[in-house]
């Protein structure tokens, strides 16, 4: 059993490993007969949750569904996860927090699946590369351009592009620079040579010159032929995207998230197996 919090922790080839599961995952149906995936889950999370949901309930696991709020009491997360254990096969959480999610893990025997913290987001990173390696020639020889504030977005693109060994670009003011990141301000500059171009919401901080910002259909006629337009959503039409691009060839389309069934499904089996 093993948890995934961070891409990082894994070895690139133990990544694809998840890819492969996902394509075989039809030979996995039962896998979860009999066992629960208890989920932290805050109301306002749509996909990540209904395709956890779906995707266990398809593997003939049961859901049980708490707010991430349940975890921030004053009882000691050790002695949490002492009963939880009892009960659960799994967990997966969402919480602003990753280091609650380390100590979880580290008190823990079962799973610990990380679906979103401040600091990144690992399993819409591995279900956005899946779909790319569906979709490119090369995935991991494309040019990436992350849009955006330092943020869950964009440290995601950076663990990502560092677990998988890809180049990555930031696009944003100075100020908003993820650390350690090749960062051009100039937007029109960033995007000439890049393949995939991805986004997150603009921080309200960064409004003011959003504008500067804003993923156009013009923009992205500046990359590479073939580029494709990845926001994350949820994302906002005149704000970091215009409503052109949404509406072009460019945009990657709404059944690229697709995939997060499956690759969760797999991130469940692998980390079960492991
Ligand atoms: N696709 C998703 O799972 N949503 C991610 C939301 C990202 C955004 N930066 C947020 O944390 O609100």
């Amino acid at each position: 059993m093993s948890s995934f919090i961070r891409l990082t922790d894994y070895k690139k080839e133990e990544l694809q490993e998840i890819f492969d599961i996902t394509d075989n995952i039809d030979r996995y149906e039962g896998f979860l007969t009999g066992k629960t995936v208890v989920m932290f889950f805050p109301a306002n999370s749509i996909r990540t949750r209904v395709s956890f949901e779906k995707g266990i309930h398809l593997l003939g696991g049961q859901t049980i569904l708490f707010d991430p709020s349940t975890l921030d009491k004053k009882e000691d997360i050790r002695d949490v996860c002492g009963y939880l254990e009892n009960w659960a096969d799994a967990v997966i959480v969402r919480h602003k927090d990753i280091s609650l999610l380390g100590k979880m893990a580290e008190n823990l025997e079962i799973p610990v699946i990380n679906a979103m913290t401040d600091d990144n987001h690992p399993c819409e990173m591995m279900s956005d590369l899946y779909s790319l390696s569906q979709i490119r020639k090369d995935y991991l020889s494309d040019k990436y351009l992350f849009v955006g504030a330092d943020g869950n977005i964009g440290r995601a693109w950076k663990e990502a592009s560092e677990a998988f060994g890809f180049s990555l670009t930031q696009s944003c003011p100075h100020e908003f620079q993820i650390p350690e990141t090749d960062c051009i301000d100039d937007l029109r500059t960033a995007v000439v040579g890049k393949d995939i171009v991805c986004t997150d919401s603009f921080p309200q901080e960064m409004f003011n010159g959003a504008k500067s910002y804003q993923v156009t259909k013009e923009i992205m006629n500046l990359a590479n032929k073939g580029a494709v337009l990845n926001p994350c959503p949820p994302f906002y039409r005149g704000e970091e995207v215009s409503d052109d691009v949404i509406d072009s060839e460019y945009f990657v389309g709404y059944e690229f998230k697709k995939n997060l069934l499956r690759v969760q499904q797999a991130i469940i089996v692998f980390c079960m197996k492991k």
